[in-house]
């Protein structure tokens, strides 16, 4: 816990000067400083019992987990209040590269305190069968799609008083009989947030594209190979140009209106956080999130999941020498010139053509 938040206190110093002056930003800063405060008191105390630690770290480390609840929207806050004060050209590439960074070693922290205090805490020993921590041994996968497709389906209606429907399949290509239910160990909040994002976007692009009347259902295919459990979510809902796939993924890129900041943290909704985000949750543990979309037809967005235990580990930033030079090289490669014509592309195999 202390090396992680020692290492992105020390990466935070990193960010575009103007940016860590923005008041939202300093007051996450400060979250962060008070936290690794909290923990290192306890290399310093003396004369209590091992109990009476444990139970005072327990309280620490709850305090820090709420402390820390809207990091998110507050370190968003930060970003609209640069880009009000210092325009949209403020947002600097290294952002995204912090954020991702931020985020991931965010999501470890929480991961790793619910961890603890699900085992040593005074929630020990009430786990659920199966659960050890935050981790299901068995998670059901279609049971925790099924879940975030009954949610979606219900917000989905709030805003548009319909919502497609959802078909869940699943096919298991390592046990003999392919219909066996597919589980794994995971984090089931995890897969839930992951999957919930992508159904709302997939519902909101079927709604917006065929109307309210005959909407065309929502296909989510699981599947179970020796490497991957893959969970594809295909919708007809006229999909986006490639060119704009990626931009799904920068944080602040939405097509939902953009809340005005009034000095309160408005809901993460009007964000857009939710795929990167979602992206992060799918890597925690080695996986992956991808979306392939055919534009005027549909979306097909594939999470990615380890099946292999020992493969999937704990992915997290590190803070050493090389991050110094990595957030230079982001500054660099702004204004460095480009090597390639606009009218050219590189195939990535050693060859550049000439568009006719
Ligand atoms: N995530 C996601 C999406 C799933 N379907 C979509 N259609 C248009 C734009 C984004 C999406």
């Amino acid at each position: 816990m202390p090396v992680r938040l020692a290492h992105i206190i020390r990466e935070i110093n990193h960010l575009p000067v103007n940016l860590l002056k923005m008041p939202s930003v300093e007051l996450v800063q400060s979250w962060y400083h008070r936290s690794f405060e909290d923990l290192i008191e306890f290399a310093k105390i003396r004369g209590k019992s091992e109990n009476e630690m444990a139970d005072k770290f327990d309280l620490a480390l709850k305090k820090i987990r709420s402390r820390h609840d809207t990091v998110v929207e507050t370190m968003a806050q930060g970003i609209i209040e640069l880009k009000e004060s210092h325009g949209k050209d403020a947002l600097h590439p290294s952002i995204q590269y912090f954020l991702d960074r931020f985020y991931m070693n965010r999501i470890g922290i929480r991961t790793l305190i619910t961890q603890h205090l699900l085992i040593c805490g005074e929630e020990a020993g009430k786990s659920k069968t199966n659960w050890i921590g935050c981790f299901d041994e068995e998670c059901s996968i279609a049971s925790v799609v099924f879940d975030a497709a009954t949610n979606a389906r219900f917000l989905c209606e709030q805003v548009y008083l319909c919502s497609p429907d959802v078909i869940i399949e699943e096919h298991n290509a390592i046990e003999d009989n392919e219909r066996i239910p597919i589980r794994m160990t995971y984090v089931p909040s995890h897969l839930y947030h992951m999957v919930f994002e992508l159904l709302k976007n997939s519902m909101r692009a079927v709604v917006e594209k065929n109307g309210e009347d005959r909407l065309p259902e929502v296909k989510v295919l699981i599947t179970k190979g020796k490497e991957d459990h893959t969970i594809k979510i295909s919708d007809r809902g006229g999909g986006i140009p490639k060119s704009e796939l990626e931009q799904l993924f920068l944080y602040h890129y939405t097509t939902a209106p953009q809340p005005v900041s009034t000095g309160d943290v408005p809901a993460l909704a009007g964000y857009g956080y939710g795929l990167p985000l979602s992206r992060l949750y799918a890597k925690y543990f080695g996986g992956d999130l991808q979306l392939f979309s055919m534009e005027g037809y549909g979306t097909d967005a594939l999470i990615y999941i380890k099946a292999v235990l020992g493969e999937a580990t704990e992915v997290l930033p590190l803070y050493n020498k090389r991050t110094s030079q990595t957030y230079s090289e982001v500054k660099q490669s702004v204004n460095q010139m480009k090597d390639w014509s606009s009218s050219s592309y590189y195939d990535g195999h050693g060859h550049g053509y000439l568009r006719g």
